[in-house]
């Protein structure tokens, strides 16, 4: 087909038109909007285009929304794109409200959408809402009970051993002990471990297979976003479509979101031909791979499609994999600048004959509980939750606060539909109004005393009053399963090894932008972790 250069302009002219449009009714309706909205305090735009765009690159934002929050009160608005702007709640009652409406009320952004297409295609149980999602998420529940999360503890254990094993065999002639990069490490054992506990498939990335999926990850959070594509993520809030523009992260995107389909398709074939074999000899499979094959059944109640199946796999794997690795980085890094709470750690390990039962793991070892909460509070791989209110909405306020627009302070917010609204989980984590003056210190000791958790924190409806793992129908259905997870692999870790900064506890950590936002060594490479690791003897 040959397109003469009229009839090129022609058509420019009618994108343009049409961009145009579009872009003036999106204006319109979000000027109406604004007009309904009690005007909220907040910080002034310094940028005509983007609002305040800083709040939305740097990695973590959770001081900026803290000290905004103590200038214009519990609910603020801040400025967005084009004159739009977006509600930050850190009110415990609001919060609560607004995480109990998610997937109703609330829904995914038009650019989460985008953005979770392109991870993992559609139909997941990420992008679903009401009813749907339910649906979704029933069918894979029975994967997450206690009773089965339990049966996975010797998995956990077989795989970090692996690990211990060839960090013994490092180790074997360096008695002082040697580097090691943690966070490959620590990648690996996740990998694994949701692997054949989830899927029935061992990756054996730690006998030194390649995963094409870590690979993409690992080349994801090494590859800095470049100026042009911060400015075109800035614009996508707008046009989630321009993500589309080539872009080395978009590729990356998009080959991570591949190479996820094969392993799933792949896994998915293998356990149906395993499971027929199974159910001729009776077994029951709780692998979330087993239910997400009787949820595709014909005679089941989900009535999954092939496409959803492959999905869920996608959803899990990612969500599973990489959040769990992240915070497994953190806690060696946090027990590395505070030598006390390791030793401690190890202490409290040594006196069991042993790797940790199942009972002990959940009630008997309260240092590791302390350890595992406080990595967990401090350092959330989900940074921030944001939604779009689709109807208008009356949001309770714990205490009241004047807005801009009105003489007396208000007890409850209205949000009109299509307004922007996000939590800064991260910020409110360790915001010092709700965990007191010591919020920013890893000090495990606040789990075990008395008076530990500030009354302000309690009022935060949560896992333990925290909010890494969300809250309410979409709050992280694997959380059981991390928790299971990051004290098997640190009690056998802390148990046999001493960690150190090569550059001593006053090393500086830095974050590099992968899927999730990594720790590194700062002036290290990409996300490496270098650690210096010897052996307790
Ligand atoms: C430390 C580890 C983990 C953290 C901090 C974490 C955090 C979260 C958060 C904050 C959400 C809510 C996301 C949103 O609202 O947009 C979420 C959802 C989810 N998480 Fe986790 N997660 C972790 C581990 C896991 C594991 C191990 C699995 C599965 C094996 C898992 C599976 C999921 C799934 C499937 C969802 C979506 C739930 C839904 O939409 O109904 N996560 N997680």
């Amino acid at each position: 087909m040959t397109v003469n250069i009229g009839t090129s302009c022609q058509l420019l002219d009618v994108v343009a038109v049409s961009v145009f449009t579009w872009s003036f009714i999106r204006l319109a309706h979000l000027v109406r909007r604004h007009a309904r909205t009690a005007r909220l305090k907040g910080p002034p735009s310094n940028n005509l285009i983007f609002g305040f765009p800083e709040v939305l690159v740097t990695p973590d934002s959770a001081e900026i929304y803290e000290a905004w929050a103590v200038r214009y009160g519990p609910v603020y608005q801040v400025p967005s794109l084009l004159g739009t702007s977006r509600i930050l709640l850190c009110d415990p009652k609001a919060i609560a409200h607004f995480y109990a409406r998610d997937t109703t009320t609330y829904r995914l952004t038009p650019l989460a959408k985008f953005l979770t297409y392109m991870l993992v295609g559609r139909e997941s149980l990420v992008t679903s809402h009401g009813d749907a999602h339910k649906r979704l998420r029933k069918s894979i529940t029975p994967a997450f009970t206690v009773t089965v999360i339990r049966t996975h503890l010797p998995t956990f254990y077989d795989t970090v051993y692996k690990a211990k094993v060839a960090w013994d065999n490092i180790l074997e002639n360096s008695p002082d002990g040697a580097t090691i990069e943690v966070q490959e490490w620590l990648s690996r054992i996740s990998l694994d471990i949701i692997g054949i506990a989830g899927f029935s498939h061992d990756f054996a990335s730690l006998s030194g297979k390649k995963s094409a999926v870590s690979t993409v990850l690992e080349d994801i959070a090494n590859t800095e976003p470049s100026p042009a594509f911060v400015y075109i993520s800035l614009l996508a809030q707008l046009f989630p479509a321009l993500l589309r523009l080539p872009n080395p992260r978009t590729r990356l995107t998009h080959m991570l979101n591949k190479n996820m389909g094969m392993i799933s398709q792949e896994l998915l074939e293998r356990t149906k031909k395993d499971n027929e074999k199974g159910a001729s000899e009776g077994q029951k499979d709780n692998s979330i791979t087993g239910l997400l094959i009787k949820a595709g059944s014909a005679d089941s109640e989900f009535h999954m499609s092939e496409e959803e199946t492959l999905a869920q796999m996608k959803v899990l794997l990612l969500a599973g994999y990489e959040t769990t690795s992240i915070s497994l980085t953190w806690a060696l890094m946090e027990l590395c600048r505070d030598q006390e709470a390791q030793t401690t750690l190890r202490e409290e390990l040594s006196q069991l004959h042993g790797d940790p039962t199942w009972d002990q793991v959940t009630n008997g070892l309260p240092y590791l509980d302390a350890v595992v909460h406080e990595t967990l509070r401090l350092h959330a791989p989900i940074t921030e939750t944001t939604r779009i209110a689709t109807e208008d909405d009356v949001v309770p306020l714990s205490d009241p606060v004047f807005t801009a627009s009105s003489p007396h302070p208000v007890t409850h917010l209205s949000i009109p539909s299509g307004t922007i609204v996000s939590v800064p989980i991260a910020s409110i984590n360790r915001s010092t109004s709700f965990w007191g003056s010591d919020a920013k210190v890893f000090k495990p000791s606040r789990w075990i005393e008395e008076g530990g958790i500030p009354e302000r924190a309690k009022e935060v409806q949560g896992h333990r009053h925290i909010l890494t793992f969300s809250d309410g129908p979409r709050a992280c259905i694997g959380k059981g399963f991390a928790v299971a997870v990051l004290k098997a692999v640190l009690s056998v870790l802390i148990r046999n090894f001493i960690f150190e900064f090569r550059g001593g506890p006053e090393t500086k950590v830095g974050i590099a932008v992968g899927v999730f936002p990594r720790p590194k060594i700062k002036g290290e490479e990409g996300s490496r972790v270098p650690l210096h690791v010897k052996r307790v003897e």
